[in-house]
């Protein structure tokens, strides 16, 4: 895989057309003529493909993939394909990793690819003694995973450890197995849930009790990507700005009903780059918000604190179980071609740059709300769609946003005015 050495500061590649835009990715990630031919095409994604990907497919649905710049994790200049609906998702993470890229970008950390499975066991009169019978068998049991996937042990990845929890609930005290699993480059759903299915009967008949649940758990605690940056105060435009970032901070925190909003801002990062990969996003979303959850009150997945030289540093962990191979990452072509882009070689690196670009992201979001608020860079973005809902084609698109910018006024009932006005004269 090619890892460029070219700079992903590009300065004013928002106003670039798409052709030169495309150029400008391709020649940094040194894409070959298939991969950019690919990212090329309008809807690309070949039907019959999509026919066998899901059920009962009657189209599919193009969304714009944009390319975040400026973003340096590890030391290394990377460009990232984020796939998402919204705007100003994108140039708000260009905007925040420009504002660190000097001060040396993101460092990343992942705690492992590990997966939990679980097995739920019910309808035994001594659970604790249940749970020991299961310990107990911990090599039977590795030997029983292991054989469901040889492939993934040849590539180092399988059994890894054993947990069983007793969990309290409604009907009765359940007897929760987990295997632990390395999935290496895979996301590993599938992997894990064939593994839980092949033990189940085994933990019946040690036990005596009724298994009914075998699948992953999304609380992917074991799988935690964690990136953190810091944004000197000049780079920032000053303590006041870097204070009321904290303040923001504070305050979802301590309140769930802003922690929701918060992590939704953090969210619009993680699932654009999972989307545009090929990952499951509802998969990442549930365990990125379960994580927030753990400590028994919902609370922000990003910490900022001020440092000794008075500089913002942002700092943020996440499960993130994403792969390279499995579920549709390897069959989508549109998806293999944002893996080039990004010159990532295995899941690992992947979910630590999504970590950053979540990080990119909060900052991007805390620094509009705290300083200008969000409607105004939000909302000049926003303007092209209200445009075109409103009926603008063309050339009328961009003329008629900035008409709805200069009078202050993104509204429909406004464009729709300004529109038939425009179209009058
Ligand atoms: C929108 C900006 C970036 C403007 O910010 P600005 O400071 O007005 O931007 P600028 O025009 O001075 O340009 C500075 C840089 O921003 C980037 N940039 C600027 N414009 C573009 C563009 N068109 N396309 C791509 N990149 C752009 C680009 O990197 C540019 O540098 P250059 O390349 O020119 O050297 C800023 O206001 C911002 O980051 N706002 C936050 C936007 C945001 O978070 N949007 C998400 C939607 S709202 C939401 O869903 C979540 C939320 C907010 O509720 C979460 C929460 O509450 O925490
Ligand atoms: N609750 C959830 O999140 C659930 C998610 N899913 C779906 O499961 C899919 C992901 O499952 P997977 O097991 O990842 O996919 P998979 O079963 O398609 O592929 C994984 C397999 O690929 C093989 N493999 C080849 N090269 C590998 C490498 N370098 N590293 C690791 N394995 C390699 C291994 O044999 C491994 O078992 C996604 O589509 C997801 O949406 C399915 C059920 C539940």
């Amino acid at each position: 895989m090619t890892i460029s050495n070219l700079s992903s500061r590009i300065p004013g590649f928002h106003r670039m057309s798409m052709a030169e835009r495309l150029e400008a990715v391709a020649a940094f990630a040194g894409l070959d003529d298939a991969a950019t031919g690919q990212l090329a095409i309008p809807g690309n994604i070949d039907p019959h493909l999509a026919d066998h990907m899901i059920e009962n497919v009657v189209a599919t649905l193009s969304i714009p993939i944009g390319v975040a710049t400026n973003m340096r994790v590890d030391g290394r200049d990377v460009l990232v394909p984020m796939a998402t609906e919204e705007s100003s998702v994108v140039a708000a993470v260009c905007n925040s990793a420009r504002q660190c890229h000097e001060a040396g970008g993101f460092t990343t950390s992942l705690s492992g690819n590990l997966m939990i499975a679980q097995v739920q066991l019910t309808g035994v009169s001594d659970p604790e003694n249940a749970r020991l019978r299961i310990l107990e068998r911990q090599e039977e049991i590795a030997a029983t995973c292991d054989g469901c996937d040889p492939m993934l042990v040849r590539l180092g990845g399988g059994f890894r450890d054993l947990e069983v929890r007793i969990v309290a609930s409604r009907g009765g005290l359940m007897v929760v197995t987990h295997l632990i699993i390395d999935t290496r480059d895979a996301m590993g759903a599938n992997t894990v849930n064939t593994m839980a299915e092949t033990l189940a009967p085994a933990i019946e008949r040690w036990t005596g009790g009724r298994v009914f649940l075998r699948i992953l758990s999304n609380l992917a605690d074991r799988r935690l990507a964690r990136a953190r940056a810091t944004w000197p105060v000049e780079a920032i435009g000053g303590a006041a700005v870097r204070d009321g970032m904290i303040s923001a901070y504070h305050f979802a925190e301590a309140d769930p009903y802003r922690a929701a909003t918060h992590n939704k801002g953090i969210m619009n990062g993680v699932s654009a780059v999972v989307l545009a990969t090929g990952n499951d996003t509802r998969a990442v979303e549930a365990g990125a918000h379960a994580y927030a959850a753990r400590g028994g009150r919902y609370s922000s997945l990003s910490h900022w604190e001020v440092t000794a030289a008075g500089d913002l540093a942002g700092s943020i962990e996440l499960p993130m179980p994403v792969g390279l191979v499995g579920g549709a990452t390897k069959i989508h072509p549109t998806a293999q071609a944002c893996l080039k882009i990004l010159g990532v070689s295995s899941a690992a690196e992947l979910a630590r740059i999504i970590a950053a670009v979540g990080l990119a992201q909060n900052f991007g979001a805390m620094k509009a709300l705290a300083t200008t608020g969000i409607q105004k860079g939000h909302m000049a973005l926003h303007a092209n769609n209200v445009a075109i809902a409103a009926g603008a084609v063309g050339e009328e698109v961009a003329r008629l946003a900035a008409i709805l910018i200069g009078k202050r006024q993104v509204r429909q009932d406004v464009a729709a005015a300004e529109l038939q006005r425009m179209r009058d004269a």
